[in-house]
C-alpha cells in the first residue's frame, strides 16, 4: 500500500457467548476445564491448578487474555463516566498550538482518511465537526502504526523503532507533538477522555507481530486481536460518544466496541489465511487446528478439504458471535455515530459470507464484497441506525 504521504515526517528509525464454538469447547472439555467469564466470552482453557507453565519456567497465577483486556476496558469506561458526571465538553480543551495550524493538521488527517478508507470517511461526515476530526486523527495514528510493520519500510522496523514510536506517543500525550498528524491527535486526547493504554497496546500488537508467527490457542490469538483491533474500539467510543438516552452501562458499551474490533480482526485473519501463509504466518489457534485433524502443513499446502471446511465453519461462527456482541452496543452510541459504525460492521461481516460463497477457499481466492452489496448496505445501515437505545436497558448491566 502506498504510504509515502503519511510517513513523510516519521523518523526512519520507527468471548465469546457460551455458545461460541460449541463443538470446540465440547471437544476440549475432555482435556481441559474451560473458564466461564462473567460475560461468558471466554473460550479459554484453564489448567486445573489455575496456573500455566510459562516458557520461562516461572509459575504465575494464570490470567486469561480476556481478564487482561477487561482491565483496560474498565479503566477506559471509568474515564468516560467521570467525564459524563463532570459534564466536561468537547469544546473545553485548548491545545498549545495555533488554531489555524491545528485546523490544517486535522484537515490533513481527513485527507489521509478519505484516501485510505473512503466509505468510512463519508460516514464520518455525519458526525459533529469536533468528533469527525478527532476520529480522523485516531484513524491516521492507527494507520501509521500498522504501516510500521506492514508498510514499504517494514523490513527495517525493529523493536527499537517501535520503542521510538511509543516515545512519540508519550510526547504527544504530554502536548509535545512531533509532526502535524501527531498534533491533531495530541489535541484530540486533550479534548476527549481517551486513555493512553489502548494506543500503547496497539504498538504492543505490532511488537508481537515482529516476533510471533504462531498462536497456540484462541486465548493467545484473542490477545493479539485485542492489541491490533480491539484497541481501536476503545479509542473510538470516547469520541463517538454514548447516547444521552442510553441506559446501558458504560462498560457494556466498551465491551461491544471491543467485540467489533475483535470481530473485524478475526474476519481479516480468515480472509487472509493464504496470504499470511505465504509470509510463513498462521493466525489460527493451532490447538483447534489439531482438533480438526489439521496441521501447519495443511495450511501451507492450502488444500480445501472437508476437514478444512468444518474447521472454517467453526471459525466463522465465532467471528459472527463477536459481530453480534458488537451490534448490541451500536444502538447505545450517539445518533450521528451509529451509521458509520453499523455500516462498517455490515460491510465487514459480509466478508464472512464471501468466504462461504468461495466454498472456504481462502488459500487462493480472496473473499470480496462487491460494489453492489456494499452500496445496498449503506442505506440499510442508515435506516437501522435511526433507532436509538432501547427504552429499558437493552444491554447487560455489569
Ligand atoms: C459500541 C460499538 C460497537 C462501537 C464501535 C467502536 C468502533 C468504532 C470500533 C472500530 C473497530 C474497527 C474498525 C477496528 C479496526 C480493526 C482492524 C481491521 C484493524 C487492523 C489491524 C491490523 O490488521 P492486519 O495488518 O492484519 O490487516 P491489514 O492487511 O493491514 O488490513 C489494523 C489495520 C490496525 C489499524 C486500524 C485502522 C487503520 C482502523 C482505524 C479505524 C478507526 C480509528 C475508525 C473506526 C471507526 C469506524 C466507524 C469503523
Ligand atoms: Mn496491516
Amino acid at each position: 500500500m502506498a504510504s509515502g504521504s503519511i510517513f513523510r515526517l516519521v523518523s526512519p528509525a520507527k468471548i465469546t457467548r457460551s455458545s461460541v464454538l460449541h463443538q470446540f469447547v465440547e471437544d476440549k472439555k475432555k482435556k481441559k476445564s474451560w473458564s466461564k467469564s462473567k460475560r461468558e466470552w471466554s473460550c479459554v482453557p484453564v489448567y486445573s491448578n489455575g496456573y500455566t507453565v510459562s516458557s520461562s519456567f516461572v509459575a504465575s497465577p494464570w490470567r486469561s487474555s480476556e481478564e487482561i483486556v477487561s482491565e483496560v476496558v474498565l479503566k477506559q469506561a471509568s474515564l468516560v463516566q467521570e467525564q459524563r458526571k463532570k459534564g466536561v465538553g468537547e469544546e473545553e480543551a485548548a491545545a498549545p498550538m495555533s488554531r489555524n495550524l491545528l485546523d490544517e493538521a486535522y484537515e490533513r488527517c481527513g485527507e489521509v482518511c478519505a484516501e485510505y478508507a473512503k466509505t468510512f470517511y463519508l460516514g464520518t461526515l455525519l458526525m459533529t465537526p469536533e468528533r469527525r476530526r478527532a476520529v480522523w486523527a485516531i484513524y491516521v495514528w492507527c494507520r501509521r502504526t500498522d504501516e510500521l510493520v506492514d508498510g514499504p519500510n517494514a523490513s527495517q522496523i525493529t523493536p527499537i523503532a517501535l520503542h521510538r514510536w511509543e516515545k512519540r506517543l508519550d510526547d504527544l500525550y504530554e502536548g509535545r507533538p512531533y509532526d502535524m498528524y501527531d498534533a491533531a491527535l495530541s489535541d484530540t486526547v486533550l479534548r476527549f477522555p481517551i486513555d493512553i493504554q489502548p494506543f500503547r497496546d496497539m504498538i504492543e500488537g505490532m511488537r508481537l507481530d515482529l516476533k510471533k508467527s504462531r498462536y497456540k490457542t484462541f486465548d493467545e490469538l484473542y490477545l493479539y486481536c485485542y492489541y491490533v483491533a480491539g484497541t481501536v474500539g476503545l479509542m473510538s467510543v470516547p469520541v463517538m460518544g454514548i447516547s444521552p438516552d442510553s441506559k446501558a452501562s458504560t462498560e457494556s458499551v466498551y465491551n461491544s466496541s471491543l467485540a467489533l474490533g475483535i470481530a473485524n480482526q478475526l474476519t481479516n485473519i480468515l480472509r487472509d489465511v493464504g496470504e499470511d501463509a505465504q509470509r510463513g504466518r498462521i493466525y489460527l489457534p493451532l490447538d483447534e487446528l489439531a482438533l480438526a485433524g489439521l496441521s501447519e502443513r495443511d495450511i501451507f499446502q492450502g488444500k480445501v478439504t472437508d476437514k478444512w471446511r468444518t474447521f472454517m465453519k467453526g471459525q466463522i461462527k465465532r467471528a459472527r458471535l463477536f459481530f453480534d456482541e458488537a451490534e448490541k452496543g451500536i444502538a447505545e452510541l450517539n445518533s450521528a455515530s451509529r451509521w458509520p459504525v453499523l455500516a462498517s460492521l455490515l460491510l465487514y461481516r459480509q466478508i464472512l459470507d464471501a468466504i462461504e460463497a468461495n466454498d472456504y477457499n481462502n488459500f487462493t481466492k480472496r473473499a470480496y464484497v462487491g460494489k453492489a452489496k456494499k452500496l445496498v448496505s449503506l442505506p440499510v445501515a442508515y435506516a437501522r441506525s435511526l433507532s436509538g437505545p432501547p427504552k429499558i436497558a437493552g444491554m447487560a448491566r455489569i
